[in-house]
């Protein structure tokens, strides 16, 4: 054990400079508090230990989301991409979903750049091993070579590197992600802290180098080149393309999976960590499609200065000589040569019911936790928690009240409301599926739903918020104009013929047309007289939108109002859910554990049936009657 010495006070301490750590340290330092991150290493700050890319189905809204927040995923990867594309778009706007290739350096070195030179905010590289808590308080935490600092609050963001595990065949090491230092230390004293741990796993493809690929052999894969950036802060960008690569597995290569199943850590038993559900290694695509004589191969770069390409849908713990053998049956890969051999990884989480809404820990007062470490996957689901963990670290300090979105009102409130109500049992993954009301939430419109929450609790800066209120003011205006102006007969009817849809025999206002879905707004350009020059392209979209889905928006709002109802009927922390007899045991227990803050979230507890919520509404009003007696 080192010498103990004392190194400093922060308002806020951030351990782990992953993707959540990231967003927690920019929020707390840019609302004014004063910050350390801590990592345990400086060079894998924003690392990327997976895919290439950020965003994707779902996943685009949350860095939407971010950006609007005040965040810096969406910019960041704006600076660093090699490849974009919006995906969907043959789908309806609520699912379509930005996805950008990234230079996986760049990233790191612009998200550095940005932790670097941010006021209020020190970077420094240490190994958190003990987090300091009294009476049920955070006070401090200690590194591995003895520095001491003092902390009004902590947000815990370790990733995948707590009791960290790498399995490559029957090569079991202790170690973080690509080959880095895991933290191990640390799990010891969470347990002595009563933090109920558990065992995740993830896996990673084979990195190949490009040299030794034919890519004659492959379907070449361009981007968009009407390419949206991510964030709302840019209005265009400017970046050189480079293709992704298609190919596919075949029955020789299942044949060299299968017969090497006893070689693969995930059916030999040595893995013991609950691994995700939407992103199976290969053996286990093998294994669950049996039917299913191909699986399809993107083969992504990993940056404009490196030959090393990512084999997406090729995750594997199988032993690195299997692994050499079947990636060389895809067409293109005959020669390959691994760079980086494949690898699954198990590391330790927390159970997330006992979060609060707000990334609180309930029970020890300031420690808050974000990302991986709280049982989801994916980076942009790190991102997003982390932004909130440090916003509610600030605000905890400054005695305000936590920023909470709820389930009608972003992504990121129902990624937290379903990990810290409903819990999870597998490493958690975003998708659109998740949230009910997905065509208001749609990527396209976070900074319509979000700037103006992030301005008021201090992140989002002025040039921000005036940039979304400029847009807001085109939109109702261009609202306006639609809903009052004509497009005239003779001119209409042959853009209507040409968009295959009938004609009209009067003048007909152009947002009658453009309800139409054969019709879109550049198909009426030239008639459309009274358009105003340059109407940003952003502003034509949300119009379009709020016009075609008009009666289903109308209706999610309707359904909004009812959930909002439950919602808005809070739960006094003070109740003690077993002194309620009417409810059942296991609603007892389960509300107990849950400390759910209002009837809606109660109600969407495993456990708590219809009945329950029903005892809890008259328990409500007669403990509101007690207290205002
Ligand atoms: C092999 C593998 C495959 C994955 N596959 C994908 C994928 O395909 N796509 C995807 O989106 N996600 C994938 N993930 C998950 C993805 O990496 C994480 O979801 C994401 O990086 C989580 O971000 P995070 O900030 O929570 O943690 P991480 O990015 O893991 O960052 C954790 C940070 O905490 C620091 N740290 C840990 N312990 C301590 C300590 N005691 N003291 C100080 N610092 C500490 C680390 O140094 C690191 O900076 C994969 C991860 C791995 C490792
Ligand atoms: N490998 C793991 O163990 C692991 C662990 C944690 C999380 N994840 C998650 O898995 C996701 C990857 O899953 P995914 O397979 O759905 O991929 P994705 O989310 O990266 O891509 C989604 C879809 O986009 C299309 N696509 C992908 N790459 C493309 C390319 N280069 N060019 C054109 N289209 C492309 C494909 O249709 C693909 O299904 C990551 O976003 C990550 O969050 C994986």
């Amino acid at each position: 054990m080192a010498r103990m010495y004392h190194s400093g006070k922060f308002d806020c301490i951030v351990v782990g400079a992953g993707h959540a750590g990231c967003e927690a340290a920019l929020a707390s330092a840019r609302m004014g508090a004063n910050t350390l991150i801590l990592s345990i290493n400086l060079d894998s700050i924003a690392m990327m230990p997976c895919n290439p890319s950020i965003g994707g189905t779902g996943k685009g809204h949350l860095v939407r989301e971010i950006d609007a927040l005040g965040g810096e995923m969406g910019l960041n990867i704006d600076k660093s991409l090699v490849q974009s594309k919006m995906l969907n778009r043959s789908k309806g706007p609520a699912v379509h979903s930005l996805r950008a290739q990234a230079d996986k350096n760049k990233y790191h070195v612009e998200m550095k750049k940005v932790l670097e030179n941010t006021d209020n905010l020190k970077v420094r590289q240490a190994e958190v091993v003990d987090i300091d808590v009294k009476d049920g308080q955070v006070k401090g935490v200690l590194t591995s070579t003895g520095a001491y600092f003092e902390a009004e609050t902590v947000v815990l963001a370790t990733g995948t590197y707590l009791g960290s595990k790498i399995f490559i065949g029957d090569a079991i090491l202790n170690s973080g992600p690509n080959g880095l230092a895991g933290s191990y230390d640390l799990v010891t004293q969470l347990k002595t802290l009563n933090i109920d741990l558990r065992r995740f796993k993830t896996g990673t493809p084979a990195r190949v180098d490009s040299r030794t690929l034919n890519y004659d052999k492959m379907e070449v894969q361009w981007g968009d080149t009407d390419y949206e950036p991510f964030s709302f802060m840019n209005d265009t960008i400017e970046f050189k393309e480079l293709p992704c690569w298609l190919s596919y597995t075949n029955p020789t290569t299942h044949d060299i999976i299968i017969q090497n199943m006893d070689k693969s850590g995930l059916y030999t038993g040595t893995i013991e960590g609950t691994g995700p559900r939407y992103c199976p290694s290969i053996e286990t695509k093998i294994e669950r499609f049996q039917d299913k004589n191909r699986h399809q191969l993107f083969i992504e770069p990993e940056g404009y200065d490196t030959n090393e390409m990512y084999v997406q849908g090729m995750s594997t713990s199988m032993a690195e000589d299997v692994q050499i053998n079947f990636m060389r049956t895809i067409p293109g890969m005959e020669s390959c040569e691994i760079m980086r051999p494949a690898y699954a990884i198990e590391y330790d989480c927390i159970n997330p019911l006992h979060l609060k809404l707000s990334l609180e820990f309930q029970d020890i007062e300031g420690l808050f936790s974000a990302g991986q470490f709280n049982g989801s996957s994916g980076y942009e689901e790190a991102a997003a928690q982390g932004l909130i963990a440090g916003i509610n670290a600030v605000l905890k300090i400054r005695n305000k009240p936590p920023f909470i979105l709820d389930r009608s009102e972003a992504y990121i409130g129902v990624l937290i409301d379903d990990l810290v109500t409903k819990g999870t049992n597998e490493p958690y993954r975003m998708m659109t599926s998740r949230a009910e009301y997905r065509l208001l939430l749609r990527q396209d419109n976070a900074d319509l739903r979000l700037t103006q929450k992030g301005y008021e609790i201090g992140l989002v800066t002025e040039v921000r918020y005036q940039k979304m209120l400029t847009k807001m003011k085109l939109i109702d205006a261009e609202m306006d104009r639609v809903t009052t102006t004509n497009l005239f007969l003779d001119a209409l009817n042959p853009i209507l013929d040409q968009c295959g849809t009938p004609r009209v025999n009067q003048s007909t206002k152009i947002s009658e047309i453009l309800k139409r879905s054969e019709v879109s707004y550049e198909a009426i350009q030239s008639i459309d007289l009274t358009r105003p020059d340059n109407l940003p392209r952003d502003v034509m979209k949300q119009v379009e939108v709020m016009i075609k889905y008009e009666g289903y928006i109308k209706k999610q709002l309707q359904q909004v109002e009812k959930y909002k109802s439950l919602e808005s009927k809070k739960l006094p922390d003070s109740i003690d859910y077993s002194q309620i007899e009417s409810l059942r045991i296991e609603a007892r227990q389960k509300l107990n554990e849950i400390r759910p803050e209002s009837i809606g979230q109660a109600s969407r507890i495993s456990g708590v049936s219809p009945a329950d919520v029903s005892v809890l509404l008259v328990y409500l009003e007669h403990y509101r009657r007690r207290a205002t007696k």
